[in-house]
This record gives structure tokens, sequence and C-alpha cells, in this order.
């Protein structure tokens, strides 16, 4: 059973005329920026293409803009959608919500590999928030280019009239219709490690090696690229594949024991095979990254957000290794690009997951508290006296809870989001609901009906919400995406149905399209039975982590919180390994 309509199919999707060039069909290795990883439509999952939009059973692209072409979405009867500030105050406020907000059995973990694995398939193109201020600026109304949220008088934290926004880079379509531009791989492919660019790549490499750029044993700060946002603190500029990596000091370690873990894999392969260039250390070092994010990411975290039967129902989890090694779901039809509505509503379901304090556990497990607002775009936190943070921020991750997912967001990301340079700063939830709008994403109950689920007739079915919801909009059809998706319950708190569809779907395209899926038989990249059945059987997000951000005892599985019985904290040594001698070439003499 599908829950998107049969009619619902992927349109064309644009690129640049390089990829006219012919595809080596031999290739062992994907390219960085995805190209020619689908052999008959090079672009699709490329960095660099546009979003995906579905298609109408008339194969017309589903879209809201106002005009039809490219102005913000409005209302079923052409008026302004209501401010998504106060949306934000009246829904989102966690002041609304239980004092206590945190998940039983999920960690801090699960929001950060969230994030990193977000950043992974999406990063829409953005004109700088810096240089761009469209409260100010002799731009500020043009409507293709700025869509500024409004304060309302009396807000209690921010101050009231014009605050920033810029709108995504429009790009016109075959149709004249706006379009964006995803500047990472769709696929689920280490792109926060590697870069999705091969001139980034090349940035981050260190020439004639198999190694990634160290500056004292952590990320690499080259010269020439500033990717930090906060102008004020001295400091310097850590760089990953994804420019977003010092958003908040727990992604920025995630980038960090992932880029370790290449440079251990890559010196392992080099010792056990002295014969093999530096070139083949890498991509060899790289493939195998590639595996186990993919493994764990679908296997380990995927079903803590869309729940078992979700993962079940859209095949997302690997073959057991008891039924068989290798699996073959490629489907060259399958267009793996990320569609609009999981990019401005669906997978920012992790905004409600975050929590207020990122903070310090030491070895004792004292914990100093760190407001999140206090950190944003603060690597100096991990870079400090050579890194000593690191260990300290890897256990919080272990043993803190995640925020429950639901429709109350923290104050540190709703009233005080990157108050860099300076205060005020913004709310993520009223510039999610924005950029829902900028972009064209049609309205909530479209998404339910594209699902196959029922679209709410009636404000009263968002329980004690229905009076706030009824004030603020005038039908149930114009409530945007994130507020209705983060409204819908789950028993065991995984996000509610429209998102599990979403991501689901979503998830299962990246999977199906990807032609270098780690589990694929009889391929020229194929891992062999016994590499396949090491990494499936070894790949742990716990070791990985202990291994490389400087902690010696972990969680068995650190996506949950530590438990006595069955997730107790053990020796990382205990964990068990990826055999690499598997990767030993056998020379032959003939
Ligand atoms: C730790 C705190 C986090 C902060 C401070 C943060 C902040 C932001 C900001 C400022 C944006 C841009 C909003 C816009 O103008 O469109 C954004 C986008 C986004 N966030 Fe987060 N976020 C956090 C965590 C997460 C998590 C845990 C997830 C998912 C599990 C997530 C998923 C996304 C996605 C998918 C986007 C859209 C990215 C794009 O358009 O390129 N974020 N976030
Ligand atoms: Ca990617």
């Amino acid at each position: 059973e599908d829950f998107i309509n049969v009619y619902a199919s992927y349109g064309e999707n644009g690129g640049p005329k390089e990829e006219c060039a012919a595809c080596n069909v031999y290739a062992q290795y994907r390219t960085v920026d995805g190209l020619c990883n689908n052999q008959k439509n090079p672009s699709f999952g490329k960095s660099n293409s546009l979003f995906a939009r579905l298609n109408d059973e008339n194969g017309n692209k589903i879209f809201d803009y106002a005009d039809g072409k490219g102005l913000p979405r409005v209302a079923k009867n052409g008026d302004e959608l209501p401010n998504a500030r106060l949306i934000s105050q009246a829904i989102m406020d966690e002041d609304l919500g239980p004092p206590i907000q945190g998940d039983k059995i999920r960690s801090a973990q699960v929001v950060s590999h969230g994030q990193l694995v977000a950043h992974d398939i999406i990063k829409t193109n953005i004109p700088s928030f810096a240089e761009n201020d469209c409260c100010k600026n002799p731009n500020k109304d043009d409507r293709d280019f700025c869509f500024p949220l409004q304060i309302p008088e009396n807000d209690p934290d921010l101050p009231a009239g014009c605050l920033n926004f810029v709108r995504a880079k429009g790009v016109k379509d075959n149709n004249g219709v706006r379009q964006q531009i995803n500047q990472a791989t769709a696929f689920v492919d280490a792109s926060v490690v590697y870069g999705s660019t091969p001139e980034l790549t090349k940035t981050l490499r260190v020439p004639d090696s198999f190694l990634l750029k160290t500056d004292d044993n952590l990320l690499p700060t080259p010269a020439g690229i500033n990717n930090c946002f906060n102008p004020v603190k001295p400091k310097k500029c850590p760089v990953a594949g994804d420019s977003r990596v010092a958003v908040v000091p727990m992604l920025n370690v995630q980038h960090l024991a992932w880029h370790r873990e290449h440079n251990r894999i890559a010196s392992e392969l080099h010792i056990l095979n002295p014969h093999w260039k530096d070139e083949t250390v890498f991509q060899e070092a790289r493939k195998i990254v590639i595996a186990m994010f993919q493994h764990i990411t679908y296997n380990d975290f995927l079903p803590l957000i869309i729940g078992q039967a979700s993962m079940v129902r859209f095949g997302l989890f690997s073959r057991d290794v008891n039924e068989g090694v290798f699996s073959d779901c490629y489907d060259a039809d399958i267009n793996p690009q990320v569609m609009d509505a999981v990019n401005v509503a669906a997978h920012r379901f992790g905004h409600s997951q975050v929590t207020n304090f990122q903070n310090l556990v030491d070895d004792n497990y004292n914990t100093v508290a760190i407001k999140v607002d206090d950190v944003f775009e603060s690597p100096q936190l991990v870079q400090q006296n050579n890194g000593t943070n690191i260990p300290l921020i890897a256990r919080n991750l272990a043993c803190s809870a995640s925020n429950r997912i639901d429709n109350f967001i923290v104050d540190g990301i709703r009233n005080r989001l990157n108050r860099i340079p300076e205060p005020p700063g913004s709310d993520i939830v009223a510039r999610n609901i924005q950029r829902g709008r900028e972009q064209g994403v049609s309205g909530y109950n479209k998404w339910r009906e594209l699902c196959s689920l029922e679209p709410i007739k009636s404000f009263k079915a968002f329980g004690k919400y229905w009076k706030a919801l009824s004030e603020l909009y005038n039908d149930p059809d114009d409530i945007d995406l994130f507020v209705g998706g983060l409204l819908e319950k789950d028993p065991e708190f995984n996000v509610g149905p429209t998102f599990q569809c979403l991501l689901g779907f979503q998830y299962q395209r990246i999977k199906q399209g990807d032609r270098f899926w780690y589990e694929r038989p009889n391929q020229v990249f194929s891992f062999t039975k016994e590499q396949l059945r090491s990494i499936k059987e070894n790949a742990r997000i716990s070791k990985i982590l202990c291994r490389n951000l400087g902690i010696n005892r972990i969680s068995k599985n650190m996506f949950l919180l530590p438990q006595k019985e069955w997730n107790r904290i053990i020796p990382c040594d205990e964990l068990p390994d990826i055999d690499l001698s598997l990767w030993k070439e056998q020379l032959s003499y003939s």
C-alpha cells in the first residue's frame, strides 16, 4: 500500500549543462557531487540541482504561490496568511507545554545526528543573511528577494517591527515557476564529511595523500574560507563538508568524529595495502565511511524518528544479516532529490527536539550547564585548550535527553536564535513557517491528502489548540505544514502520521534511487560478502564517537539514554569493530 498517490511523481529536475557529459559506466566510486549516480539522468540527486516537487495526476507540479509563479503563498480566500511570529507564540511557545519536555529514551545524540543527516541531504541556497538586510537595504521592497518577518507590538522577547528574512535564491523552471536550489547531494553519502563539490573536497584533502586535513588534530581551518557567521569573537574557523558545521558545539563534534574516522580507516588501509595508490586508499576509506553512515542512519537513527511500522512500510531497514547479506532495491527511475515539503517542514521536526542546554559533562558525570543561545557559532568551545571540552560534549550527547517531538520549541532557538553578532536574534519557528510560504509549499491539508490521510475539516481536530488556530487561520486548509505536522501526536513520540509519510517516502527514494547503496551486490563497486557483513554487524554510532572523541566509556547504543539493564555504559573496547583486515588485498602471483 502506497502512502503517496500513484499519480504523484517527480517533475523534471534542472541542472547545469556539464551534465550532458557521458557517465563512466565502470566508475568504482561515487562522485563527490553525485553526478552520474544515475546513468540515465546524471543530475538526479546531484548537488546544485533543484529541490523536487511532486506532480499531480496531470503531470503538473504541486506548489502554491499567490500568483502561481513565485510570490509567497496566501490564504485560500486571497488574504495574507497569519503573521508567522504570532503563530509561533500562540502554538509553539515551550511555556504552553508540560514542565518536563525531555524524552524518556532518546538521547541528545539523536538530535545531533538528525541535524547532521539533515545537512547531508539538504542545503538551500540562501543569499547571505549578514550582507542582505531586508529591513534596511535598498532591496527591501524587492519581493523576489525579501520577505521580512513582522514582529507584532508587545512581543515579550523580540523588538516590534521588521525582522530580516531573505528568500531562497529563485530559479525559473520551464513554466516560469520559481524553484529552489539544493546545494547538498540528496544521497545519504557523508557529503557533510567530504563536501558536495569537487572544489570543497580538494580544499579538505591533504594534497597527494589519503588523509583529510586537520589543524592541531581538530577540523582544518584553511585560510580563505570563512564559514563562521559570528564576526565578533576572534577565532579560527573550522571547515568541513558542510558550512553549518559550527551552528552548535554538539553538531561540531559530530563532524569531527566522522572526519577522524575517515583518517583512522584510511591510515589502517594504507598499512594493510602499502601498494595502493593514495587515491585508492582515500576512496576505499570514503566508501567504508559512507556505508557506516548509511547503515547507522537507516537502522539505528530513523526508527527513532518515524517508528518501526513506517520503517517496515517504506522498506527502510537494511536486510537482516541472518537472512542474507546483500540486498538490491535500486530503481533507476527514482529521483532521490529532496522534496519541498521535507526541506521546509518535515525534516525540521528536529527543531522540537532541541533543548535549551548544550552542557559539558566530565568524567565523574558532573555537569556544567551551557545555554544553547550562548554557543551558536562558537567553534572556540570545541577548539580551546586543544579540544579539552570535546569528551565533555560527547558525554552530554550520550547522557542528556532530547526533547520530545511535539509542537513546543525551546526559547533558546524560538526567541534567541543566532543572536549574532548581537541581539535581538530570531525565531526558528517563524522562520520555518515563512520559509515554507516563500517557497510556495502547499498547506498541511494538501500534504495529508497526498499521503492518503483524511484532510482536517475542522480546527476542533487539534484538541486544545483549536481556538488559537481558529483565531489565526481562516480555514484549516491554510494551516502551514510545519505547524500542522508538529501538532500531530504519535503514541511512541515519533513524528506524527503526515511527517512519517513524508520522511518515509523521502528516505525510501534516497535509498532506492542510490545506485551506490552500500548493500548492492554484483557491481564493480560492491563490497565482498564478508566486508558487508562486518559493516552491518559492527557499525555503531557509539564506537565511532567513543574512539574519536576521547572518551573511554560509552552507552552501548548512544542514541538511547544509558540504562542499567540493556544500555549500560561500557568501555569502548568492548564495542565490536569492523574487521578492516577484510580489505587486505590478496596478491596473486600468476
Ligand atoms: C541545534 C540546534 C539547531 C539550530 C540552532 C538550527 C537552526 C536552523 C536555522 C537557523 C535554519 C535556517 C532556517 C531558515 O531560514 O530556513 C535551519 C534550517 C534547517 N534545520 Fe535546523 N537547527 C538546529 C537543529 C536541527 C535539527 C536537530 C534538525 C533535524 C533533525 C534540523 C533540520 C533543519 C533543516 C532540514 C533545515 C533546512 C535546511 C536548509 O534549508 O538548508 N535542524 N536550522
Ligand atoms: Ca548528501
